[in-house]
Protein backbone atom coordinates (compact mmCIF):
# COMPACT_ATOMS: atom_id res chain seq x y z
CA UNK A 1 0.00 0.00 0.00
CA UNK A 2 2.75 2.33 1.05
CA UNK A 3 4.69 1.80 -2.52
CA UNK A 4 1.09 3.40 -4.48
CA UNK A 5 1.96 6.83 -2.53
CA UNK A 6 3.57 9.90 -4.42
CA UNK A 7 4.28 12.26 -1.84
CA UNK A 8 3.36 12.31 1.99
CA UNK A 9 1.41 15.74 2.73
CA UNK A 10 1.04 15.46 5.89
CA UNK A 11 2.79 13.03 8.25
CA UNK A 12 1.18 11.22 10.88
CA UNK A 13 2.87 13.33 13.27
CA UNK A 14 1.88 16.72 11.47
CA UNK A 15 -1.57 15.56 11.98
CA UNK A 16 -1.79 14.79 15.38
CA UNK A 17 -0.20 18.12 16.09
CA UNK A 18 -3.10 19.45 14.26
CA UNK A 19 -5.45 17.18 15.92
CA UNK A 20 -4.24 18.36 19.48
CA UNK A 21 -4.93 22.46 18.39
CA UNK A 22 -8.44 21.48 17.41
CA UNK A 23 -9.17 19.73 20.11
CA UNK A 24 -7.75 22.46 22.57
CA UNK A 25 -9.72 25.04 20.42
CA UNK A 26 -13.14 23.24 20.89
CA UNK A 27 -12.58 22.48 24.62
CA UNK A 28 -12.79 26.23 24.91
CA UNK A 29 -15.72 26.95 22.90
CA UNK A 30 -17.48 23.38 23.53
CA UNK A 31 -16.48 23.66 27.49
CA UNK A 32 -20.57 24.46 28.62
CA UNK A 33 -22.49 23.60 25.68
CA UNK A 34 -22.69 19.40 25.91
CA UNK A 35 -22.04 19.10 22.38
CA UNK A 36 -23.63 16.58 19.46
CA UNK A 37 -20.61 15.33 17.41
CA UNK A 38 -21.49 13.90 14.38
CA UNK A 39 -18.96 12.06 12.38
CA UNK A 40 -19.38 11.27 9.09
CA UNK A 41 -19.20 7.95 7.63
CA UNK A 42 -16.80 6.26 7.06
CA UNK A 43 -13.93 8.68 5.81
CA UNK A 44 -13.81 11.01 9.53
CA UNK A 45 -13.69 8.24 11.86
CA UNK A 46 -10.26 7.91 12.20
CA UNK A 47 -10.05 11.47 12.56
CA UNK A 48 -13.21 11.99 14.68
CA UNK A 49 -11.76 8.80 17.28
CA UNK A 50 -8.33 10.64 17.55
CA UNK A 51 -9.72 14.27 18.22
CA UNK A 52 -12.57 13.13 20.80
CA UNK A 53 -9.57 11.48 22.92
CA UNK A 54 -8.07 14.99 23.27
CA UNK A 55 -11.14 17.07 23.90
CA UNK A 56 -11.90 17.28 27.82
CA UNK A 57 -15.40 18.30 27.84
CA UNK A 58 -18.84 16.47 27.94
CA UNK A 59 -19.74 15.49 24.61
CA UNK A 60 -22.23 12.85 23.06
CA UNK A 61 -21.22 11.07 19.60
CA UNK A 62 -23.23 9.79 16.65
CA UNK A 63 -22.58 9.02 13.23
CA UNK A 64 -24.20 10.21 9.76
CA UNK A 65 -23.51 8.44 6.19
CA UNK A 66 -24.25 10.33 3.42
CA UNK A 67 -23.27 9.19 -0.17
CA UNK A 68 -22.89 11.03 -3.33
CA UNK A 69 -25.96 9.65 -5.74
CA UNK A 70 -24.70 9.90 -9.72
CA UNK A 71 -27.74 9.67 -11.16
CA UNK A 72 -26.22 10.58 -14.68
CA UNK A 73 -23.86 12.77 -15.12
CA UNK A 74 -21.12 13.14 -12.62
CA UNK A 75 -21.88 17.02 -12.48
CA UNK A 76 -25.44 16.52 -11.20
CA UNK A 77 -23.86 14.53 -8.02
CA UNK A 78 -26.86 14.44 -5.49
CA UNK A 79 -26.89 13.42 -1.90
CA UNK A 80 -28.33 10.39 -0.22
CA UNK A 81 -29.15 9.89 3.29
CA UNK A 82 -27.20 5.91 3.51
CA UNK A 83 -27.39 5.92 7.34
CA UNK A 84 -29.38 8.17 9.70
CA UNK A 85 -28.11 9.25 13.14
CA UNK A 86 -29.92 8.10 15.97
CA UNK A 87 -29.80 10.85 18.26
CA UNK A 88 -32.55 14.43 18.56
CA UNK A 89 -30.52 16.92 17.57
CA UNK A 90 -33.29 20.08 18.26
CA UNK A 91 -31.92 22.63 20.95
CA UNK A 92 -28.41 20.87 20.57
CA UNK A 93 -25.26 22.43 19.77
CA UNK A 94 -23.99 20.49 17.18
CA UNK A 95 -20.08 19.63 16.11
CA UNK A 96 -20.04 17.66 12.54
CA UNK A 97 -16.89 16.49 12.27
CA UNK A 98 -15.46 15.86 8.15
CA UNK A 99 -11.78 14.39 6.57
CA UNK A 100 -11.94 16.92 4.06
CA UNK A 101 -14.71 19.58 3.10
CA UNK A 102 -13.53 19.60 -1.09
CA UNK A 103 -17.11 20.98 -3.28
CA UNK A 104 -18.85 21.35 0.62
CA UNK A 105 -21.56 19.23 -1.49
CA UNK A 106 -21.87 17.22 1.91
CA UNK A 107 -21.68 19.94 4.45
CA UNK A 108 -24.01 21.96 2.71
CA UNK A 109 -26.61 19.06 3.04
CA UNK A 110 -25.88 18.24 6.74
CA UNK A 111 -25.86 21.36 8.06
CA UNK A 112 -29.39 22.22 6.11
CA UNK A 113 -30.72 19.09 7.46
CA UNK A 114 -29.90 19.77 10.70
CA UNK A 115 -30.98 23.09 10.92
CA UNK A 116 -34.20 22.11 9.20
CA UNK A 117 -34.46 19.57 12.53
CA UNK A 118 -33.90 22.22 15.23
CA UNK A 119 -29.88 22.32 15.81
CA UNK A 120 -29.48 25.70 18.19
CA UNK A 121 -25.90 25.93 16.44
CA UNK A 122 -23.94 23.80 13.30
CA UNK A 123 -20.47 24.57 13.08
CA UNK A 124 -17.84 22.00 11.51
CA UNK A 125 -14.56 20.65 12.36
CA UNK A 126 -12.45 18.93 9.32
CA UNK A 127 -8.81 17.69 9.30
CA UNK A 128 -8.42 19.09 5.55
CA UNK A 129 -10.28 21.86 4.14
CA UNK A 130 -9.89 22.15 -0.02
CA UNK A 131 -11.04 26.05 -0.67
CA UNK A 132 -10.30 25.51 -4.13
CA UNK A 133 -12.75 22.55 -4.99
CA UNK A 134 -15.61 24.77 -3.74
CA UNK A 135 -18.83 24.76 -5.24
CA UNK A 136 -21.40 25.47 -2.47
CA UNK A 137 -21.14 28.80 -0.27
CA UNK A 138 -19.87 26.51 3.44
CA UNK A 139 -18.41 27.17 6.28
CA UNK A 140 -15.86 25.37 8.34
CA UNK A 141 -15.06 26.97 11.21
CA UNK A 142 -12.50 24.98 12.21
CA UNK A 143 -9.84 23.02 10.03
CA UNK A 144 -6.01 21.36 10.23
CA UNK A 145 -4.59 21.65 6.74
CA UNK A 146 -5.86 24.31 4.28
CA UNK A 147 -4.85 21.35 1.29
CA UNK A 148 -3.54 22.02 -2.73
CA UNK A 149 -6.28 20.63 -5.28
CA UNK A 150 -5.50 17.01 -5.75
CA UNK A 151 -6.93 13.93 -4.45
CA UNK A 152 -5.55 13.22 -1.46
CA UNK A 153 -5.87 9.93 0.62
CA UNK A 154 -5.03 8.65 3.72
CA UNK A 155 -6.16 9.11 7.27
CA UNK A 156 -9.79 8.29 6.28
CA UNK A 157 -9.27 9.10 2.75
CA UNK A 158 -10.14 6.59 0.25
CA UNK A 159 -9.48 5.60 -3.89
CA UNK A 160 -12.30 3.51 -4.62
CA UNK A 161 -12.62 2.05 -0.59
CA UNK A 162 -9.19 1.58 0.00
CA UNK A 163 -6.04 3.31 1.59
CA UNK A 164 -7.90 5.08 4.57
CA UNK A 165 -5.90 3.12 6.73
CA UNK A 166 -2.49 5.15 5.97
CA UNK A 167 -1.86 6.56 9.16
CA UNK A 168 -0.74 9.58 6.40
CA UNK A 169 -2.22 11.62 4.09
CA UNK A 170 -0.64 11.53 0.67
CA UNK A 171 -1.31 11.30 -2.87
CA UNK A 172 -1.22 8.48 -5.37
CA UNK A 173 0.86 7.62 -8.22
CA UNK A 174 -0.24 7.89 -11.41
CA UNK A 175 0.39 4.48 -12.32
CA UNK A 176 -2.23 3.73 -9.87
CA UNK A 177 -4.98 5.01 -11.81
CA UNK A 178 -4.15 3.68 -14.79
CA UNK A 179 -4.18 0.04 -13.52
CA UNK A 180 -7.81 0.02 -13.05
O1 LIG B 1 -17.01 18.46 -0.02
P1 LIG B 1 -17.38 17.22 -0.77
O2 LIG B 1 -17.06 17.38 -2.27
O3 LIG B 1 -18.80 16.79 -0.52
O4 LIG B 1 -16.39 16.07 -0.34
C1 LIG B 1 -16.18 15.73 0.99
C2 LIG B 1 -16.82 14.42 1.35
O5 LIG B 1 -16.34 13.40 0.47
C3 LIG B 1 -15.85 12.33 1.25
O6 LIG B 1 -16.88 11.43 1.54
P2 LIG B 1 -17.45 10.36 0.51
O7 LIG B 1 -18.82 10.82 0.06
O8 LIG B 1 -16.43 10.07 -0.55
O9 LIG B 1 -17.69 9.11 1.40
P3 LIG B 1 -16.64 8.38 2.39
O10 LIG B 1 -16.47 9.29 3.59
O11 LIG B 1 -17.33 7.12 2.76
O12 LIG B 1 -15.37 8.19 1.62
C4 LIG B 1 -15.39 12.98 2.53
O13 LIG B 1 -15.35 12.06 3.59
C5 LIG B 1 -16.43 14.05 2.75
O14 LIG B 1 -17.55 13.57 3.47
O1 LIG C 1 -9.27 14.56 -2.21
C1 LIG C 1 -10.12 13.68 -1.87
N1 LIG C 1 -9.74 12.40 -1.60
C2 LIG C 1 -10.63 11.44 -1.22
N2 LIG C 1 -11.93 11.66 -1.10
C3 LIG C 1 -12.37 12.91 -1.35
N3 LIG C 1 -13.63 13.39 -1.30
C4 LIG C 1 -13.58 14.66 -1.62
N4 LIG C 1 -12.30 15.04 -1.91
C5 LIG C 1 -11.52 13.94 -1.73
Amino acid sequence: MNNDIEKVLYSADDIQAAIDRLAKQLTVEYRDKKPLIVSVLSGAVLFTVDLIKKMDIMAQIDFIDVSTYFGGTATTGQLKLIHDMTADVKGRNVLITEDIVDSGRTLDYLVKLLKKRGAKSVKTVSLLNKPEGREFDVNVEYYGFKVPNEFLVGYGLDYKGYYRNLPYVGVLKLSVYSED
